[in-house]
C-alpha cells in the first residue's frame, strides 16, 4: 500500500472515529439552541404577561377608587341638595331638620363608611352632626355638642364654591382640637355648598369619608406575591405603604423622612413625566397611574388632590421567575441531553459501520482476496490510463505476464493450502521486486499481470527475472521446487492497445513455459 493511500486511510479512520462525537455534540448543541429559543420566548412572554396584568390591575384599581368616590359624592349630593336641607337651613319647616337628620343617619348606617356627616349653616355652625359609633351605627349629636367650624379650611373652601360644586379635601388624618386623632383616622372630606333657589348661600353639606374603606379596596387588589403597592400624595408621601409605619409622613413629624420622592428621585421623575406608564430600574419594574382623587365627570368638582397608585415588582421577584424558568429548562436539558448523546453516538457508530462496509465492498470489487493485489478489472483500467499517457508522452510502457508453474500438481499432491502459499509467495515476490510506480494484479488462478510505466521491455524482463529468482528462493525455504513462467511486451505505437500488449506478453509467457518444459523435466 502506498504512503499516500495509507495517509488517506488514516484520515478516513480518524474522521470515522470522530463521527459519534460529532453527532452527539451536534444534537446536544441543537438541544441547547432549541432551549435557548424557548427560554427567550417564555421569558418575553412572562415579561409581557406581567406588564399586561399589572397595567390592568392598576387601571382597575383606579376605576374602583373613582367609583367609590363617586358613590360618596352621590350620597353627599343626595342629602345636601334635598328639599329637606333647604327647608332646614332656611327655617321653613321646623320638622324638616328631624327628617333630614334621620335621612343622614340612614345613609351613614347603610354605607358604614362615614366618620361624620354634617350640615353647617352659612356661618359655619353645625346644624346637624352625626358621628359614627364603634359598632358603625350613627349617633345624632345633641344641640349642646354642636360646634362652630367657620375657621376650618374645608368650610371656607366649600362655602366659596358655585352652587352644586363639590370640594374634596386632601386625603389626610382626622384632627380633633388641633391634634391628630388616635388611633390614626385617615379621612377625605367631601363638602358642597347649599344655596337657596335665589342663589343665596344657606350652608354647607359635609361628609368625612373613612380612608380605611379605600384601604379595603387596595387590599383586594390581586397582586402577585412579593409585589408592593403604594399610594402616594402629590408630594411623594405615602398614603399607603406595605409597612404602615411609613405612612402619613406629611402629618406626623416623626415619620417625615419616609417619602418616596426622596427615597427614589429617579423613579419619582419618571412618574411625573406621564399620567400612566411603567419603567424599569435596577430595583425592579414600576407600574403607575396618577389621577385625581375625585368622583366621575358627572359631578362638578372644583378642588381635589392628585394621587399616584404605584405598583413595584422588585427585581428579586423578576429574577425568581427567570430563575425558575432556567431551572425548568436545565432539568429538561439534563433529561434530554443524555438521550441525545446516546442517539447521536448510535447514529455515528452505525454510519461508521455502513461506511466501512461500503469501502470493504468497494475494495473487494477491485482486489483479490487471497493476495490483496488488484484484480483483472482494476489493473486493466489502470493499464488503459497508462496507455493513454503513453500515447501522449511516448515514454516506454511495458507489461509483464506471469504464470506460476505446476500449481495444479501442488494442489493435488500437497493440498490447496500449499497451493495458496505458492500463490501468496508469487504475489510477495512481485511486490518485493516491482517499483512503487508499478502495478500488479492477480488476473487468474495462477496468473499475474504487472504494468511497468517508464520501463522498456529489457527492464521488464530483468524485473521478471528478479521476481522469478525471489519466488524460487521462497520455495527453497520450504524445500519446494517453485518456478514460474513469464513474458513481457512493450507498447509500440499509437495503434497499439492494452489488450494487444497483454496478449503479446501472454504469448511470450507461453513460449517461455514451453521452452522451460523442454529443458526442465517435472
Ligand atoms: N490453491 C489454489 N489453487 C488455485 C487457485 N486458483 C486456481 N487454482 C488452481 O490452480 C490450478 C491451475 O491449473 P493450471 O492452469 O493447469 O496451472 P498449472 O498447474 O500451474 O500448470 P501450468 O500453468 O500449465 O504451469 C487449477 O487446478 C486451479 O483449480 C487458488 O486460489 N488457490
Amino acid at each position: 500500500m502506498s504512503e499516500k493511500t495509507k495517509t488517506g486511510v488514516v484520515a478516513n479512520e480518524l474522521r470515522s472515529n470522530k463521527k459519534p462525537w460529532i453527532y452527539s455534540l451536534g444534537l446536544v448543541l441543537f438541544l441547547l439552541c432549541v432551549l435557548t429559543v424557548i427560554y427567550n420566548n417564555a421569558h418575553n412572554k412572562i415579561i409581557n404577561d406581567r406588564a399586561t396584568k399589572q397595567f390592568n390591575e392598576v387601571a382597575e384599581m383606579r376605576q374602583k377608587i373613582s367609583e367609590e368616590i363617586s358613590a360618596v359624592a352621590a350620597d353627599l349630593v343626595y342629602f345636601s341638595h334635598s328639599s329637606l336641607a333647604l327647608e332646614t337651613l332656611a327655617h321653613l319647616d321646623p320638622s324638616a331638620k328631624e327628617y333630614l337628620a334621620s335621612l343622614m343617619r340612614k345613609i351613614g348606617e347603610l354605607k358604614k363608611s362615614f366618620d361624620q356627616i354634617r350640615v353647617l349653616d352659612a356661618k359655619g355652625k353645625e346644624v346637624i352632626r352625626l358621628n359614627q359609633r364603634a359598632d358603625q351605627t350613627m349617633a345624632i349629636l345633641a344641640e349642646t355638642e354642636l360646634q362652630n367650624k367657620s375657621d376650618r379650611y374645608y368650610f371656607k373652601d366649600a362655602s366659596a364654591l358655585p352652587p352644586e360644586h363639590i370640594y374634596l379635601s386632601r386625603f389626610d388624618l382626622n384632627q380633633e382640637n388641633g391634634q391628630v386623632q388616635l388611633p390614626l383616622n385617615p379621612v377625605i372630606r367631601l363638602a358642597t355648598p347649599i344655596h337657596s333657589a335665589a342663589g343665596q348661600l344657606l350652608g354647607v353639606g359635609l361628609l368625612n369619608y373613612r380612608g380605611n374603606r379605600l384601604y379595603e379596596l387596595l387590599n383586594k387588589m390581586s397582586v402577585h406575591e412579593g409585589d408592593l403597592v403604594y399610594l402616594l400624595n402629590d408630594a411623594g408621601y405615602y398614603l399607603w405603604h406595605p409597612n404602615h409605619s411609613k405612612e402619613w409622613g406629611f402629618m406626623l413629624p416623626e415619620r417625615s423622612a419616609f417619602n418616596f420622592a426622596k427615597d427614589n428621585p429617579q423613579a419619582w421623575n419618571l412618574i411625573h413625566a406621564e399620567e400612566t406608564g411603567s419603567f424599569s430600574l435596577a430595583s425592579g419594574e414600576y407600574y403607575f397611574s396618577t389621577f385625581e382623587l375625585a368622583p366621575s365627570a358627572d359631578f362638578k368638582v372644583t378642588i381635589s388632590e392628585k394621587i399616584t397608585l404605584l405598583m413595584h415588582v422588585p427585581s428579586r421577584i423578576i429574577d425568581e421567575s427567570s430563575h425558575l424558568l432556567l431551572v425548568g429548562l436545565a432539568l429538561v436539558f439534563l433529561v434530554l441531553a443524555p438521550i441525545l448523546v446516546f442517539l447521536g453516538w448510535k447514529l455515528g457508530v452505525s454510519q461508521n459501520r455502513q461506511a466501512q462496509l461500503l469501502s470493504k465492498l468497494a475494495f473487494e470489487a477491485r482486489h483479490d482476496a487471497l493476495t490483496g493485489l488488484e484484480n483483472r478489472k482494476a489493473i486493466m483500467e489502470h493499464l488503459e490510463r497508462e496507455v493513454l499517457r503513453f500515447y501522449r508522452n511516448k515514454k516506454p510502457l511495458s507489461v509483464g505476464f506471469i504464470d506460476v508453474n505446476y500449481l495444479k500438481r501442488v494442489n493435488d499432491r500437497l493440498g490447496h493450502e500449499q497451493g495458496d502459499e505458492m500463490i501468496k509467495g508469487a504475489a510477495k515476490a512481485i511486490l518485493d521486486v516491482i517499483r512503487c510506480s508499478d502495478n500488479a494484479a492477480r488476473i487468474g488462478g495462477d496468473e499475474f499481470l504487472i504494468v511497468l510505466p517508464e520501463c522498456s521491455i529489457d527492464g521488464a524482463n530483468q524485473t521478471m527475472q528478479r521476481i522469478e529468482k525471489m519466488f524460487a528462493s521462497f520455495g527453497r525455504r520450504i524445500n519446494a521446487d517453485w518456478s514460474l513462467s513469464y513474458g513481457c511486451s512493450q507498447l509500440e505505437n499509437d495503434d497499439d492497445s492494452a489488450e494487444k500488449a497483454v496478449a503479446r506478453a501472454d504469448a511470450k509467457m507461453y513460449q517461455f513455459k514451453q521452452a522451460q518444459r523442454q529443458t526442465v523435466k517435472p
